[in-house]
C-alpha cells in the first residue's frame, strides 16, 4: 500500500525551516520489486545517451519520450511516443498526484551509474508538474532556495528518495527551489513524468 508523506519527511535548514517545502509530496512502494526489476531492464534496453548541455557531456544516461527538450540546442518538441511499458506507471503517477493521465505527456528515463549525479537546477519552464519514480537504490533529493540575504545565501532542505517510491514537485518546490542529486556509488534509475506548462503549450 502506498503511503503519502506530505513534505516528504523533508528536513529543512535555514530561514524557511518553519515553512517546510511547499509543493513536495512522496509515496513509498508505488511499484513492486518485480515491477522495479522489469522497469530497470526496460530502461537499460532503451537507446540511452549521455546528457548533453551546450557541448558539455554529463555522466547520466537519458532517453525522452513524448516531448523532448534538447539542452544542447534549446529545441523543444514532440518525440517518440511513450512505450507501452511506461503507461501503467504513468497512470499510477497521475492518479497519486491527482492529475489526468493524459496530462503527463513526457517521460524522461535516466540511468545514473556510480559517479553520476544531477547538478543544481529547476526543471524547464515548458513543463509544469514533475513526478519522479526512483528505482534500484536510495538517493537524497537536495533542495536549495536563494534567500533575500544575498547572493550566496540559500535555504537548504533534503528529502529521501526511496527505491520504488514516487515524488511530486509542484508549487514552491517546483518554481522557487532548485534540486540536485549527488553522485552515488551504486547505480540508480529514475523515470520522470511531466505535464506541459502554459509556456510549453504555447511553444508546442
Ligand atoms: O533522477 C531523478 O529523480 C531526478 C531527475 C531530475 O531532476 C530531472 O531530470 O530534472
Ligand atoms: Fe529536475
Amino acid at each position: 500500500m502506498a503511503t503519502q508523506s506530505d513534505l516528504f519527511g523533508a528536513s529543512v535548514d535555514g530561514p524557511s525551516a518553519e515553512g517546510g517545502v511547499a509543493g513536495l509530496s512522496a509515496w513509498d512502494g508505488v511499484v513492486t520489486s518485480g515491477e522495479e526489476a522489469a522497469l530497470i531492464a526496460a530502461i537499460d534496453a532503451c537507446a540511452l545517451s549521455p546528457f548533453r548541455f551546450q557541448g558539455w557531456e554529463g555522466k547520466r544516461l537519458t532517453a525522452s519520450f513524448g516531448w523532448r527538450y534538447d539542452f544542447d540546442t534549446g529545441a523543444f518538441g514532440p518525440t517518440e511516443p511513450m512505450p507501452d511499458w511506461l503507461l501503467p506507471v504513468r497512470d499510477r503517477a497521475a492518479a497519486l498526484a491527482g492529475l489526468a493521465v493524459d496530462a503527463l505527456v513526457q517521460a524522461l528515463v535516466i540511468r545514473y551509474d556510480p559517479g553520476a549525479g544531477i547538478g543544481w537546477h529547476r526543471d524547464r519552464p515548458q513543463f509544469e508538474h514533475v513526478i519522479g519514480l526512483s528505482l534500484g537504490s536510495a538517493a537524497t533529493l537536495r533542495l536549495r532556495r536563494r534567500t533575500a540575504a544575498g547572493r550566496s545565501g540559500f535555504a537548504r532542505a533534503s528529502a529521501p528518495l526511496t527505491p520504488r517510491g514516487l515524488y511530486h514537485l509542484t508549487g514552491d518546490v517546483r518554481q522557487l527551489w532548485e534540486h540536485s542529486i549527488a553522485p552515488g556509488d551504486v547505480p540508480r534509475w529514475s523515470i520522470t513524468f511531466r505535464s506541459l506548462s502554459e509556456t510549453g503549450r504555447r511553444a508546442a
